[in-house]
Parts: C-alpha cells; structure tokens; sequence
C-alpha cells in the first residue's frame, strides 16, 4: 500500500505570515517545504527574462512545464535557496512587481495546471509543510490540517513596510497597502482556484498575534491531530 506523507497547509492573502511560519514548522518538524508562491514568482520572473508577455497563456504554459528551477533546503543559519537557470534568485524575486506579475499569470488555467504535479511531487515523507493559495482547496485536498491564515491588509502592509525597509529599501506605507489591496481583489476574485478557505480548514486571524502566537496555536493542533509522529 502506499501510504502519502502527511501535509499541513497553510494558505491565506499576501504578508499574513504564512511562509514564515511555515519555514519555522518545517524546520521544527523536520519536513519538506513547499513555498507554492515562490513558483508563480518564479514564472513571472522567467517570464520577464525570456521576453514572454504575462498574458500569453500558451507561452506560459510552455514555460511553466519546463522551468529549470532547484529548491535548496534551509541549513542551519542559511534560509531556503532557489536557483533558476543556474542563477541564485532568492531575493530578486521577493520583490512586490515580481509578487505582482505572479498574482497575473497565477490567474491563468494552463499555468495552474502545467504547475499542479510540479507542486504534489513536494509530498515526500517524512511530511510536507505548504503554503499558498489553494494548497488546501485544490493542491492537497485530503491534508489533515489546513490553516487559513489572514490578518487586516493594514497590518500586513505594515509587516511587508517593516521589512522592506529592514532590508533597506524605499518603499511607502500607503502604496504598499494599495499594492496589497490589488493583489487580494486578483487571488480572491479569479476565477480558478481562488483564494478561499477550504471547508475543513482552521481559520486563523494573526493581526494581533506574535509569530510565537501563530506557531503555538498551530503546534496544539498538530498535536491533538497526532500527525507528526
Ligand atoms: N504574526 C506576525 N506578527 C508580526 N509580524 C509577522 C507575523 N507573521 C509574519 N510577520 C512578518 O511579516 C512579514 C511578511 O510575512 P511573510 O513573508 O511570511 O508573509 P506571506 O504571507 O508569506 O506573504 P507572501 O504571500 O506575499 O509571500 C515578514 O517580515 C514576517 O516576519
Ligand atoms: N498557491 C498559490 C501561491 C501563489 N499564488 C499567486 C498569487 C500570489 O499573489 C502570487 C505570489 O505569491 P506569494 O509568494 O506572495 O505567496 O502567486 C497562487 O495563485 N497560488
């Protein structure tokens, strides 16, 4: 019989938290990762660099299917690496114009779908922690734990700020909010695989919640489903 690795899910809307939280929890549990959105920057980066428009779903598609990307785990002290190409492009598609090309060709149906295997493969023992926007929905369904985390656009426009200019860039409260803003109306209002909660998923409102917060209730709920072993 082949018995799947356990997957906890996390989805929700930009600056919520979920990938920092979800690389904590994979580190904790000694899990694989999977930042689904790191995909979609990926593509629209890709994109970018090959002179493909971000409208041009059959070009995409191509694309998507045959991206040349590594996802290096996080060591001690070292964070995630992503190599596309043979380039290291962790940080360069962190950026809020990659987030939002990514937010475009996320809305395609080729794309979703050329992406869809690519994302499942992620499913190794011992067990895969997942963020995104449909991990719950329609990446991994049959999940025994999915959150939904979310938190006011006020205060992940304030959380993206806070670190925007941790790293030293210029960037506007006001627009970083607008920016947020747009991105919610595309993920929530496109027509496949929105951003929604799953039905069976824990829906969790961080705006007043520490990172600690966050990852403690979610640790209580990973013990009382007893799927880490
Ligand atoms: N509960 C929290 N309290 C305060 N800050 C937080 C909290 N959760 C996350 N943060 C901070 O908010 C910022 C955005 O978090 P993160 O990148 O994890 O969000 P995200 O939901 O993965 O966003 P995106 O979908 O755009 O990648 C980070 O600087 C992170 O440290
Ligand atoms: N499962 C996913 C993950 C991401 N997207 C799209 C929508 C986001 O705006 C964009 C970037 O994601 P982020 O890195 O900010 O989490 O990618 C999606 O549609 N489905």
């Amino acid at each position: 019989m082949n018995i799947k690795a356990p997957v906890i899910t996390i989805d929700g809307p930009s600056g919520s938290g979920k990938g920092t939280i979800a690389g904590i929890l994979a580190k904790q549990l000694g899990w694989n990762l999977l930042d689904s959105g790191a995909l979609y920057r990926l593509l629209a980066f890709a994109a970018a660099n090959h002179g493909v428009d971000l409208t041009n779903e059959e070009l995409l598609k191509a694309l998507a299917a045959h991206l040349d990307v590594q996802f290096i785990a996080a060591t001690d002290g070292q964070l995630q690496r992503i190599i596309l190409e043979g380039d290291e492009v962790s940080n360069v598609i962190r950026t809020e114009s990659v987030g939002a090309g990514a937010s475009q060709v996320a809305a395609l149906p080729a794309v979703r779908e050329a992406l869809l295997q690519r994302q499942r493969a992620f499913q190794e023992p011992p067990g895969l922690v997942a963020d995104g926007r449909d991990m719950g929905t329609v990446v991994f369904p049959d999940a025994p734990l999915k959150i939904f985390l979310t938190a006011s656009a006020e205060e992940r426009a304030r959380r993206r700020y806070l670190q925007l200019k941790g790293k030293g860039e210029d960037v506007s409260l006001s627009s970083l909010l607008d920016e947020i803003r747009a991105r919610d109306e595309r993920d929530t209002q496109r027509a496949v695989a929105p951003l929604k909660p799953a039905a069976d998923a824990i829906q969790l409102d961080s705006t007043e919640l520490s990172i600690d917060q966050v990852l403690q209730r979610i640790m209580s709920e990973i013990a009382i489903r007893d799927i880490a072993g």
